[in-house]
């Protein structure tokens, strides 16, 4: 069956002045994927996706988001997608309840706070303050509020960046269970392990341009068939599976 695309970008281009961040990037995102932007910093990660997002303007190119062109229907893309707010953006007198309310209010639909919190595992934070939470809790509450308008797509930008192990792989299998419910997530890490396990499909980006897309398991098998192999032996677990074992996986945080 031929995947649905939700996304095209068709030969965008980012100039900053005489800078050209992104140069000619072509890619497709499929429904119902978790589809990852892969690469180091600088590579332009954040830059694509603020432009699909509607966010920053493109110097030249076409994108399509759910059939909507960003040069035409910006209005109708925001409606479609969820996207992580800067910390900033959350008023330090509400609480977390206050705030689903208040961003519930802003797309003109009413959602319980309670359902919202529930989803992310943040129900006994319910009047707690955004500062006040620790950093897995914040990715968690910044990825409930991208749910809120029902979205047929988030974009969540680096959201493990920081946490520790317990609190990245959680939010690894938050990320699924938002995929598996039926929407598309488009995602930029630098860890390479995060894509392996958590993306369907992955672009790698490096100085502004794609230098390949495909599944981690394709990439993966294609590169050993050319007869790559490891330096070394590779370890059947690494130090931080022995922490996860030695510690447990709950979420620390709480
Ligand atoms: N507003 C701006 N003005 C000028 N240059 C910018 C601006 N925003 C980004 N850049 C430059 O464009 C390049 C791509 O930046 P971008 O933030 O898209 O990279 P990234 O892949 O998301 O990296 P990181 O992982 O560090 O966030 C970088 O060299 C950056 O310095």
């Amino acid at each position: 069956m031929k995947k649905q695309s939700v996304i095209t970008v068709k030969n965008l281009v980012k100039n900053y002045g005489d800078f050209a961040a992104v140069k000619d990037i072509s890619f497709e995102v499929y429904e119902g994927e978790i589809f990852g932007l892969l690469g180091p910093n600088g590579a332009g990660k954040t830059t694509t996706l603020e432009i699909i997002e509607t966010l920053r303007d493109k110097t030249s190119g076409e994108i399509w988001v759910d059939g909507f062109s960003v040069d035409t229907d910006a209005d109708s893309i925001k409606q479609r997608i969820g996207v992580q707010l800067q910390a900033a953006g959350y008023y330090p007198n509400l609480n977390l309840s206050e705030l689903i309310d208040l961003f519930s209010g802003l797309y003109g639909i009413t959602k319980t706070p309670m359902e919202m919190l529930q989803k992310v595992a943040l129900t006994d934070k319910a009047k707690a303050k955004y500062k006040q939470l620790s950093g897995g809790q914040k990715q968690r509450f910044s990825i409930a509020t991208t749910l809120i308008n029902n979205p047929r797509i988030i974009f969540l930008d680096e959201p493990t960046t920081g946490l520790d192990p317990q609190a990245r792989r959680n939010l690894w299998d938050l990320i699924k269970e938002i995929r598996d419910a039926g929407t598309t997530v488009v995602i930029t890490t630098h860890y390479m392990d995060e894509a392996e396990v958590l993306c369907d499909r992955v672009a790698f980006i490096d100085g502004g341009k794609v230098v390949g897309i495909d599944t981690p398991d394709n990439f993966i098998d294609k590169l050993v068939s050319s007869g790559f192999e490891r330096p070394k032996q590779v370890k059947l677990a690494n130090l931080e599976d022995v922490f996860i074992n030695l510690t447990g996986k709950n979420w620390r945080d709480e």
